[in-house]
């Protein structure tokens, strides 16, 4: 739980992390939503253990907030074997990797975050531990250098992304299971929802459940931070029953709107329609007018654009559609193009 929670709940102090951990579902069937990867992953890990042999490597990808962690731990758990967590940026050297390679159980479940963030060297390691379970240890350097091979225990890799255009071909292949994480739909943010809800102690009424779940980007994570705000306001402006009034009261105080766009994507938005006449303009250029980094636009905020239908990326740039003119209420300028073309052919991109 944050500071500004605590002020106004008084409950025990929880950092935010502590609750994330104690919303996650913890097996398989309490997962809610990505029906499919469900499915799929559930076949790869029963055949496995079936079998009695450690399952495929599985690749996770997917933007923030969908469920990546949460699925790696189900997977260690169902299997019931031990987690070892670790991330891309952690991994700078080679022998980072070696270190944690080297001391895996038999079985264990290594879940590497942000795989795509990983050293390259380390990389080309990994690709002979998921294949031969087996490390070459490099001594020395310069033409005295040897490399001793090294048996490690066999091992399940499950690594995620939010950006598996940016993973080599030759690491994605190395993975016998990829299962693509899509934004939820609002009927499955409501079950998280309510869920959460029960968990967390927060009385919710269904069109209140069902406002919040609409309102979160399709993003589980999302849900549950939107339902501690509306929990938050009403605990301090009523008494804590959460209404619909009372929820749309909260989110528009928090800045998410009634499609669910927040404050960053609102001014991704408001930049392309504004400052660049609806595009295109290269992520970057759009990136530094909003005063984010690019990675942060492309990640977090355009997917769920793209998704809602109110901006496009095409080989020149991003172009917002008609329906984001619409959205933020204002009128696409009205410029003829040259000789036919829309108004809009005119910046290449040029990130
Ligand atoms: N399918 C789901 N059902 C219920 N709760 C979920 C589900 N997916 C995610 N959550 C909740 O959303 C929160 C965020 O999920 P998680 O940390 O697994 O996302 P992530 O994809 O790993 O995010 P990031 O890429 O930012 O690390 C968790 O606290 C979990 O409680």
């Amino acid at each position: 739980m944050s500071e500004e929670e605590r002020l106004v709940s008084g409950e025990q102090y929880i950092d935010d992390q502590a609750i994330d951990a104690a919303l996650r579902p913890k097996k398989l069937d309490d997962f809610i939503g990505q029906e499919r990867v469900r499915e799929q992953l559930s076949l790869v890990l029963h055949s496995a253990l079936r079998r009695g042999r450690t399952p495929d490597h599985v690749l996770l990808s997917g933007g923030p907030g969908l469920g990546k962690t949460t699925l790696a731990m189900i997977i260690a758990a169902e299997l019931g074997r031990p987690l070892r967590i670790t991330s891309g940026p952690a991994i700078e050297r080679a022998g980072d990797l070696a270190a944690v390679l080297s001391t895996l159980s038999e079985g264990e479940v290594l879940f590497l975050d942000e795989i795509h963030r990983m050293a390259r060297p380390a990389e080309e390691m990994l690709y002979l531990a998921m294949e031969d379970f087996r490390v070459d240890v490099v001594v020395g350097k310069g033409p005295g250098a040897t490399a001793i091979p090294l048996d490690i225990a066999p091992f399940t890799l499950v690594g995620a992304t939010t950006r598996a255009g940016m993973l080599p071909g030759p690491l994605r292949d190395r993975f016998g299971f990829v299962a693509h994480m899509d934004f939820y739909d609002p009927a499955e943010l409501e079950i998280i929802v309510r869920r959460s809800a029960g968990l967390l102690g927060v009385r919710i009424d269904d069109r209140a459940a069902a406002e919040v779940a609409f309102r979160s980007r399709g993003t589980p994570r999302i849900a549950n931070r939107l339902l501690r705000r509306v929990r938050d306001f009403a605990e301090v402006r009523a008494d804590g029953y959460v209404t619909l009034d009372l929820a749309r009261s909260a989110l528009d105080l928090y800045e998410v709107d009634e499609s669910g766009l927040d404050r960053l994507d609102l001014a991704v938005l408001r930049a392309l329609l504004t400052k660049f006449g609806g595009g295109p303009v290269g992520l970057s250029t759009l990136a530094v007018s909003v005063g984010e980094e690019p990675e942060t636009v492309e990640v977090v905020a355009e997917p769920f654009l793209v998704r809602q239908g109110l901006l496009a990326r095409t080989p020149r740039g991003r172009i917002a559609t008609p329906a984001a003119w619409t959205h933020l209420g204002l009128a696409p300028p009205q410029v003829p193009g040259p000789a036919g073309g829309t108004l809009f052919d005119v910046t290449p991109d040029t990130d």
